[in-house]
């Protein structure tokens, strides 16, 4: 068993697991921040006409070629296509056929005049300009062409995705399910969040922070109450969810006190202890094992340990189960506002509340950091990691933070 191991080492153990990653097929109303699991293969031109994108009128560029505002030239108007239609006529010279936006060019004609550039009547059209050929006519396939891949195997899908699916005639597509994760609280002083709180007793809050966690990136949280400390329990818990759940987290007694059970239950039901302790704060004692193609994590009980592990650790893993390769939390340069004066022999993420304003981000660090503080991870978008001896640091100094959500404009 790999203990005492670093964030780096930590990451990737987890990336170079073979974890069994399902598909599903779904309406493509719904698949709107899912990631797609086959090829987009077009099966058609689109748009599948030469069309007009102008109201107009099509004509013959060779019949325009002296046209002036001096001398217009005059067209017969033969006929009136509207978008959906066909005009059954075939232009000839000194010809011209009104046409709306979207309709499809008519044959003989090879440019498009716009009606604010002529004058016309029911039987004619004044044309003033010449044109190229082929000047405002949308070319059949201009968009997407017989055969094209429209769209990757991995692609993040998003609204005009969805209007792709529907271009091509798909109902129905592959994706990667967003993952069931299974959360397991553990620990003799929890109660449930109903009850009221006898001596030594505090409620179960981290299986709800983490249930909103998973959440907020798409996967399915399913929380299983509370265990005790007994090692059958937790045994029988984890067997049971690991028959239909993705992924199971736990959170408490994987410290090293006497009621500590959760590494060895991790063991005794048959997994593989990838790792135990990592080397950062909060969230050191964290253990992660290998049941089968999935991963069971056993976070700490401290809340704020669980949260940032969970960050850390946990949310790569779900962005890969649903399919998707950038897993890195995006950095950005930041300016703090207050100071940091603690100077850890630890690598250290600090929860932070980072915000944009004038094209920089400002970071502000709660006066709380203890592991087992909850309520300075309210508002926390963002995590300042200082490397083990690093600090401390001052008002203005220019850091770097790793973004967890959307910072807020000011
Ligand atoms: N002798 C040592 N003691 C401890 C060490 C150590 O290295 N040597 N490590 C400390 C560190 S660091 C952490 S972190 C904690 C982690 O302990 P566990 O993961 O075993 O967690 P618990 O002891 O079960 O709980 C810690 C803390 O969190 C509260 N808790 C637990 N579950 C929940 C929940 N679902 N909702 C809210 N709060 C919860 C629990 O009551 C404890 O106060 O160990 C240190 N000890
Ligand atoms: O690693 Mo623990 O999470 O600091 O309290």
């Amino acid at each position: 068993m790999l203990v005492n191991i670093s964030i780096e080492e930590a990451k990737e153990i987890l990336l170079n697991q073979d974890i069994k990653i399902n598909t599903i097929d779904i309406p493509i109303v719904e698949s709107l921040g899912y990631v797609l699991g086959e090829d987009i293969i077009s099966d058609i031109n689109m748009p599948p006409f030469d069309r007009s994108p102008l109201d107009g009128y099509a004509l013959k560029s060779d019949n325009i070629k002296d046209a002036s505002k001096e001398n217009p030239i005059v067209l017969e108007v033969i006929d009136y296509v509207p978008a959906g239609y066909v005009s059954s006529r075939k232009i000839e010279n000194g010809q011209a056929i009104r046409i709306m936006t979207g309709a499809k060019i008519p044959e003989g004609a090879d440019v498009i005049i716009k009606y604010e550039d002529t004058e016309f009547t029911d039987k004619d059209v004044k044309i003033f300009n010449y044109l190229k050929p082929n000047s405002n006519i949308v070319k059949m396939g201009e968009d997407i062409e017989e055969g094209d891949i429209v769209l990757k195997k991995g692609h993040l899908i998003g609204p005009a995705d969805i209007g792709i699916f529907a271009t091509l005639g798909r109902g129905i597509v592959k994706v990667y399910s967003k993952p069931k994760v299974a959360i397991l609280a553990t620990g003799d002083e929890l109660i449930d969040i109903d009850e009221i709180p006898r001596e030594g007793k505090i409620r179960n809050s981290n299986s709800y922070t983490i249930a909103a966690q998973i959440k907020r990136i798409g996967g399915q949280p399913v929380i299983l109450g509370i265990c005790r400390d007994k090692i059958e329990d937790i045994k029988n818990k984890l067997k049971d969810s690991l028959e239909w759940a993705d992924m199971v987290i736990t959170t408490g007694g994987v410290s090293v006190g006497d009621a500590d059970l959760v590494k060895e239950a991790f063991q005794e039901i048959g997994g593989e202890i990838l790792f135990w302790k990592v080397n950062m704060k909060p969230g050191t004692p964290i253990a992660v094992a290998k049941y089968g193609n999935k991963l069971i994590f056993g976070l700490s009980g401290n809340p704020a340990a669980a949260s940032i592990t969970f960050e850390k650790f946990v949310r790569p893993t779900i962005l890969r189960l649903m399919g998707k390769s950038k897993l890195n939390l995006v950095k950005v340069e930041s300016t703090l506002e207050n100071e940091f004066t603690k100077v850890s022999n630890q690598n250290r993420y600090v929860r932070a509340i980072t915000y944009y304003k004038d094209g920089q981000f400002f970071t502000k660090l709660p006066n709380k950091h203890s592991s087992g503080v909850l309520t300075s991870l309210s508002g926390t978008n963002s995590l300042f990691y200082i490397r083990a001896g690093n600090g401390p640091f001052e008002n203005g100094d220019k850091i770097e933070v790793e973004i967890l959500d959307y910072p807020e404009v000011e």
